[in-house]
């Protein structure tokens, strides 16, 4: 491909050398870097791609796109300067791939919790609605039938265009993708064209990256300010934060809501362990999803159906049949009828939803004990109050490990104990290995009793000290309920 055909809608602030060259691949990693390929430049948290441009010209890049043009130019390499490198490359791999999210109906899922949940049944939907379907989420990548393993919650603009360009080869109509809050302020949606967003709420989370829960907030609204006035926005306006992201946006505006008038408006009629059931746009329906938080995500993804013009009717006898997405209030009763729950709870506004969801369920007599930790290398600032919220609203609680990544377990489970009032203390315990906090929850455990493992969902993985060794929570409840998968 000539690089020329690549620079569409980039704007270019300087230029050494040709623009009419062939170029191999794009890259932003000085690690990959092969024969005539584009490498980006781009500034990020732990390293700047600028200290590479000379390494990747001499693994055979030739044309650089950066942010500072380097004082010594080598001969027949093509510089441009640009303002930022990653809007550059969101736009260049879009232009790559010949812009595959304009040839299909690109839905965009915005917000703290829900985004996988609302995402995955929206796929599933379509599915069963019969069309070929796209989705790019936090727990896997679909190409219709096919799945991609996923790295992130939002893929890098090579990877995501790449996958939408295979979902336009085989057909796709529709693509269903988690916007990550990262993604936004990394610019890894840049070029795409959007048919709709949704957004789902606003809590606590990433204030490692964001620093302020008002940059947080810019960062998702953001991603609606961009949106074209082709496209839709849908938004939760139970959510105090709900129309702040519609503010300033170009696309035509929609609403949700369970408590006010809305244009999606539902009503919880019953939420027990068998699911839900609704009143949805004066429709009497049951669901599967448990919980009141699922209501919520109902409500979204109807909401997003009806604007894509899909049969009000048939999308509610589809959507009543469905199951939400792996490791989100995923249950399994033992043999002595302990209900063990996994749940990828991992901020505080999602474990006291999961528990005040558990609470609602109950009958009353029996225990509810929580197993939770919290992940490494992340925003800290949530770990006392996750173990707060569960001893608030739980009868016994194992503070445990999480994924420490690259911090020391111990030091992550002091800082949650520091959440834990000395009248709490009495039911909490502390136990470093994950692997035995289960095993002593499922041992405490009695007939009837509730167990919550929070935090880590669907992930096959525990990773400690930087490595990652397979770890699943619920095949260990299997084991300990001996049960078969
Ligand atoms: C904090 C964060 O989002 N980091 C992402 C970011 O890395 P970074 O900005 O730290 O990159 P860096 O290491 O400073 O390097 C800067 C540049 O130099 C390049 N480089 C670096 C070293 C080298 O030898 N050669 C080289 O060329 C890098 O490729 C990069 O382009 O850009 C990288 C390339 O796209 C991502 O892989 C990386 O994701 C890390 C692994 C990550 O864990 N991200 C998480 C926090 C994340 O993105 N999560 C959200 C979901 C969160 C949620 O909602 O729950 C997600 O969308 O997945
Ligand atoms: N609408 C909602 N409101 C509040 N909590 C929710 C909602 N939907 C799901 N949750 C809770 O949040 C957890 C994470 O849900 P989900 O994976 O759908 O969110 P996510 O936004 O994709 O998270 P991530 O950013 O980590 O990918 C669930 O396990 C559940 O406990
Ligand atoms: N997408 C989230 C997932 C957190 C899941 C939790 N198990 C953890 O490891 O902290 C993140 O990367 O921050
Ligand atoms: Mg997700």
């Amino acid at each position: 491909m000539k690089l020329q055909d690549l620079l569409y809608g980039v704007t270019i602030l300087e230029l050494v050398g040709k623009t009419d060259v062939n170029v191999n691949a794009l890259n932003f990693d000085s690690r990959k870097v092969d024969k005539n390929d584009v490498f980006f430049a781009v500034v990020g948290t732990q390293a700047d791609g600028h200290e590479y441009i000379t390494q990747t010209i001499n693994q055979g890049a030739t044309v650089i796109i950066c942010e500072t043009v380097p004082e010594n130019k080598v001969e027949n390499v093509t510089y441009i300067k640009v303002q930022n490198t990653g809007v550059a490359l969101g736009v260049m791999a879009s232009n790559f791939f010949d812009n595959p999210s304009a040839k299909l109906k690109l839905v965009g899922i915005t917000g703290t919790n829900g985004k996988t949940t609302i995402a995955t049944i929206l796929f599933k939907l379509f599915k069963a609605l019969g069309y070929k379907t796209g989705l790019l989420s936090t727990v896997e990548n679909f190409i219709n039938d096919v799945v991609v393993s996923a790295t992130h919650t939002t893929p890098n603009p090579i990877a995501l265009n790449s996958l939408l360009h295979d979902m336009v080869l085989a057909g796709c109509d529709y693509c269903f993708i988690e916007v990550s809050s990262h993604a936004v302020v990394q610019h890894r949606i840049e070029g795409l064209t959007f048919a709709g967003a949704v957004f789902s709420n606003l809590s606590h989370d990433h204030l490692d990256f964001h620093k302020t829960f008002d940059e947080y907030l810019k960062a998702k609204k953001a991603f609606f300010d961009g949106l074209p006035k082709s496209a839709f926005a849908l938004t939760n306006i139970d959510d105090k934060t709900g129309m702040v992201m519609l503010q300033n946006t170009k696309a035509y505006k929609k609403t949700y809501a369970l408590k006010q008038l809305a244009d999606f408006k539902a009503k919880i009629i019953e939420n027990q362990f068998s699911g839900l059931h609704l009143d949805i746009d004066n429709e009497d329906v049951f669901f599967k999803l448990v919980g009141s938080f699922n209501a919520y995500n109902l409500l979204a993804v109807y909401g997003t159906a009806m604007l894509l013009a899909q049969d009000k009717l048939r999308v509610l006898t589809e959507l009543s049949m469905l199951t939400g997405a792996e490791g989100r209030f995923d249950y399994v009763i033992s043999p002595n009828n302990i209900i063990g729950i996994v749940d990828y709870a991992h901020t505080p506004d999602a474990v006291q939803n999961v528990l005040s969801t558990i609470q609602n369920i109950r009958k009353g007599t029996e225990q509810v004990i929580t197993i939770i930790g919290c992940g490494g290398d992340r925003d800290k600032t949530k770990r006392p109050i996750m173990a707060q919220v569960a001893c608030d609203w739980s009868d016994k609680v194992i503070l445990t490990s999480d994924n420490p990544r690259t911090e020391n377990p111990q030091t992550i489970l002091t800082e949650m104990e520091v959440g834990v009032s000395p009248t709490n203390q009495r039911k909490t315990l502390s136990i470093l290995n994950r692997r035995e906090a289960i095993k002593t929850a499922c041992h405490l455990a009695q007939s009837g009793d509730i167990i919550l493992i929070a935090g880590k969902g669907h992930e096959k993985y525990q990773e400690i000290n930087g490595i990652r060794t397979h770890f699943d929570d619920k095949e260990i409840l299997f084991e300990q309920f001996n049960l078969q998968r």
